[in-house]
C-alpha cells in the first residue's frame, strides 16, 4: 500500500489516506532498520512463548506495553536519525553527535525495560515448569 500521490506536501485527506501514509513509515522503518527487524523478531518470539507457556493476560500486557516501547522508540530514534542525516549532510558536527546518541539512550532504555518484563515474567514460570 504505498502512497498513491507520492508528490503530496499538504494535508490528508481523509483517515484512509492519513493511514496509508503512516503504514509507508512504518513499512520503511522495516525495511530500512535492521534493529527494527530484530525487535519484530523478538517481539514474536516472545508472544509466542507466551501463547505456548500459557502466561496471564496481564502478563501479555505487559510483554505488549514493553514490546510497542521499544518499537516507538526505535521509530522515534530513526526519526532523529534521519532528520540529524537531513541537516548535517553526513558530516561530522559534534552536536549532531549529542542528539543521535540521546536518542539512541532512550532505545536502550526501552529495551532494558524489556527485558527486565521478560524475566519477570518468564523466569518464575519456567522455574514452575522445572519444579
Ligand atoms: N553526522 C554525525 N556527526 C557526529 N556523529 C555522528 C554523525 N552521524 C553519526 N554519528 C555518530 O554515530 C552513531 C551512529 O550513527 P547513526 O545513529 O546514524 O547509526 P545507526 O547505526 O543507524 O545507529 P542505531 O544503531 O542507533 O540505529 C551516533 O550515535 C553518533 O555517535
Amino acid at each position: 500500500m504505498d502512497s498513491q500521490n507520492n508528490k503530496q506536501t499538504g494535508k490528508n485527506k481523509n483517515f484512509i489516506q492519513a493511514f496509508g501514509h503512516a503504514y509507508d513509515g512504518i513499512k520503511w522503518v522495516f525495511i530500512h532498520e535492521r534493529n527494527f527487524k530484530f525487535d519484530m523478531a523478538c517481539a514474536v518470539i516472545t508472544m509466542g512463548l507466551g501463547f505456548i507457556l500459557r502466561i496471564r493476560l496481564e502478563q501479555f500486557m505487559w510483554l505488549l506495553t514493553a514490546i510497542i516501547l521499544v518499537l516507538v522508540g526505535e521509530i522515534l530514534n530513526t526519526v532523529v536519525e534521519r532528520i540529524m542525516d537531513f541537516m548535517s549532510d553526513h558530516h561530522y558536527d559534534e552536536r549532531v553527535k549529542v542528539i543521535k546518541d540521546v536518542a539512541a539512550g532512550g532505545v536502550v532504555l526501552t529495551a532494558i525495560f524489556a527485558i527486565v518484563v521478560g524475566l519477570f515474567v518468564f523466569v518464575p514460570k519456567i522455574i514452575e515448569l522445572l519444579n
